[in-house]
Formats: structure tokens, C-alpha cells, sequence
């Protein structure tokens, strides 16, 4: 089975009323071209959501109300895609892609897991993103409460912002501050009231192994201890004024060309031993004598790794790693991470 024919699967996050409804309503209004199965799960024994959803002949509606879905994922939903599949495939229901809508409850990691441990559906089903929405006007309090929040933060490839018509540019700020903190890697949209273009969370290809790494402007910043080149600029922490206290957050190393066998043994032995507080990573690392980027992407322990782009100006070539991860012994990773720099 080629790449292409892989069905396109999005999960889409985010706590109790932060918008996914609205969200996935928005876009069956607007998205004519493509049928789109959903696989909802609510929390509790009625199916509420599913009444909600606007009746559309481009979508089907999979409910699963057996408990939380991150409880039995394992079991209920890795079954629930075997059986979709074979339903594709002998044409019983007809679907292009397919997005799974969490309970605000949910912890993504068994889902994401879901998607890595089972062979089958590692062949024919390509995780695409997760997507989490944050109500903005409550997002604050729903971390302060609620473990599972900043989870769904930590897990983001895109973050998407909902009722941001409700507060002000202070609020919002305070809010995006702390979403920063947790998560310095996933790219941040607006949707009022559901409405954002799909290409914006659709389609993103967030697993693939490609050179894409945009860090914004975080906490943990390690600087090479020789210079890297001229104009290279570490990236200065902005917020190192504020003191939330979330157990996740985003780690970011960076340096200039590494040593490809101790670089190697870093991420090895890191992912033995911290890999299941990492809850994503990627870096794009500039290895000596190799013209091309290596190419890191994991989710807890199942890690991939690739050569990439080659890198077209030798000043380019700096490494950079970022980690969302419950509390690191930053220091001590610091000094790990620094010894794998390749020798002049
Ligand atoms: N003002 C405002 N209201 C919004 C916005 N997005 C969603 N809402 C409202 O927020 C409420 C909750 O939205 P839902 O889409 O049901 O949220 P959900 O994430 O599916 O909720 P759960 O199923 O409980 O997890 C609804 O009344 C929406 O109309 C927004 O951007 N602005």
C-alpha cells in the first residue's frame, strides 16, 4: 500500500467546552468536496455531542460511549479502526478522512500510542496531527485544576485558540504566555466560534519526519559552548518573569554540529530513561561530515529517525532539539547534551 492511500487521521483535543464541536461543525459547513467520519467519544453513558453536530451528508458518526476513550483505547479503538478499515475497503461506508474527537477528559497519549504500537494500523492509517483548542477566557483555571490540560497542550502539533471574542489583548496574552511555556513548538491559530480554513489543521503531516522545527521563544535554551556562527542568535527567554508551575513543559537544546555516534547515544539513553515523561520531541541536527539534517521525531519511547534537506549554507548548520516533557533534570541534560558536540 503506497504512502498516499494511507487514510488521513486527526485528533482533535481539548478540554471540556473549549470548542471541538464547534470546530467540526464549522468545517462540515464548509468542506463539501470530502466525506469525513468522525469517531466521537463522550464522556459517560449519552452520547451528547453527536446530537449536536449538524446533520450533514458529508459526515458519518462513529459514537463510542463505552467509558472514556483514553481508558480502553487499546482495546476499543484500535478494534473500532480494524473495522472501519475493513468497512472501506468493501465499500459498506465511504470515508476520505477520518477525526477523532477526545472527551475534554481525555489524556491524547494512549490515542497517539494507538497509532504506533498496532501493526496494521501502522500500515494503513497516517496519524496526521493532534490538534488541541484552548478556550482562552478558562484556559488558566483548567490548568490550575486539571492535570489533563496542560496534557492536551503537550501533546499539540497545532493549538488552536477559541473565544478569544470573550477576554481582552491582556487576557490573551497571559493566556498564550503559559501556553508557550508548556508547548514552544506547536504553531498557534485563531478560531472564532469554529471558524479557521482547514488547511490550517488539516492535512499537516505532523508525524512525518521533515525539517520543519520552529521554536518559539522559550525557557530552557541551552547555547553551544563555542560559538556557533556570526549572526546566529539565541533565542533570549522572554518570560522569565512569570511563574506558573505546570508540570509540563518545553525544553530546547541547541548547539552547533554534533558528533553523529554520541549524539546517538544522548538520544538513546535519554529515551530509556525519560522517555516516558517525553510526551513529543523533534530536533533538526547539523552532524559533522554529513551534509544532510538528521531528522529526530518521537512520542514517549517510539522514536524515528531520518536524513532530511541537506543543508544549503554552512551557517544554517546548528542543531536544535526541542522536548515537551513533564519536569527534565535540565542541568544535568544540559551538560550530556554539550559533550556530544563534535570536536574541531
Ligand atoms: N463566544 C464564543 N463561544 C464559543 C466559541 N467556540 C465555541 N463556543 C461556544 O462554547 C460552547 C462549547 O462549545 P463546544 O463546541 O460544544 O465545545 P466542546 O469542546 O465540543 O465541548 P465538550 O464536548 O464539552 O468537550 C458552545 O456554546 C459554543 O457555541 C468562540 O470562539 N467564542
Amino acid at each position: 500500500m503506497t504512502e498516499s492511500s494511507h487514510l488521513p487521521v486527526t485528533i482533535l483535543t481539548g478540554f471540556l467546552g473549549s470548542g471541538k464541536t464547534t470546530l467540526i461543525n464549522y468545517l462540515l459547513n464548509h468542506n463539501q468536496n470530502e466525506k469525513i467520519l468522525i469517531i466521537e467519544n463522550e464522556f459517560g453513558a449519552v452520547n451528547v455531542d453527536s446530537g449536536l453536530l449538524k446533520k450533514n451528508a458529508n459526515i458519518e458518526i462513529v459514537e463510542m460511549t463505552n467509558g472514556c476513550i483514553c481508558c480502553n483505547v487499546q482495546g476499543e479503538l484500535t478494534q473500532a479502526l480494524h473495522q472501519l478499515h475493513q468497512k472501506r475497503l468493501n465499500g459498506t461506508v465511504q470515508f476520505d478522512r477520518l477525526i477523532i474527537e477526545t472527551t475534554g477528559l481525555a489524556d491524547p497519549a494512549p490515542i497517539v500510542q494507538t497509532f504506533f504500537i498496532d501493526d496494521f494500523i501502522r500500515e494503513t492509517i497516517q496519524l496526521d496531527a493532534v490538534i488541541t483548542l484552548v478556550d482562552c477566557e478558562h484556559i488558566l483555571k483548567q490548568l490550575d485544576e486539571h492535570r489533563v490540560a496542560s496534557l492536551q497542550l503537550g501533546f499539540a502539533d497545532r493549538i488552536i485558540l477559541t473565544k478569544t471574542d470573550r477576554i481582552d489583548e491582556e487576557q490573551k496574552q497571559t493566556a498564550l504566555d503559559r501556553i508557550n511555556k508548556i508547548n514552544n513548538k506547536a504553531k498557534i491559530f485563531v478560531a472564532t466560534k469554529g471558524q479557521i480554513p482547514k488547511h490550517q489543521w488539516l492535512d499537516i503531516h505532523s508525524f512525518d519526519l521533515d525539517d520543519e522545527l520552529e521554536v518559539s521563544k522559550g525557557f530552557f535554551v541551552i547555547n553551544s559552548k563555542k560559538p556557533l556562527t556570526s549572526d546566529f542568535k539565541p533565542i533570549n527567554s522572554n518570560y522569565a518573569k512569570q511563574s506558573w508551575n505546570d508540570d509540563i513543559c518545553s525544553y530546547v537544546f541547541e548547539a552547533g554540529e554534533l558528533d553523529l555516534k554520541k549524539i546517538g547515544a544522548f538520544t538513546e539513553q535519554l529515551i530509556e530513561q525519560y522517555g516516558n515523561d517525553m510526551l513529543r520531541y523533534k530536533g533538526v541536527l547539523a552532524i559533522k561530515d554529513q551534509p544532510q539534517r538528521l531528522i529526530v521525531q518521537g512520542v514517549h519511547k517510539v522514536v524515528g529517525f531520518d536524513y532530511g534537506s541537506i543543508w544549503e549554507k554552512p551557517n544554517e548548520r546548528i542543531s536544535r532539539m526541542v522536548i515537551i516533557s513533564r519536569k527534565l533534570p535540565f542541568e544535568e541534560l544540559k551538560q550530556a547534551f554539550l559533550e556530544t558536540i563534535a570536536e574541531e
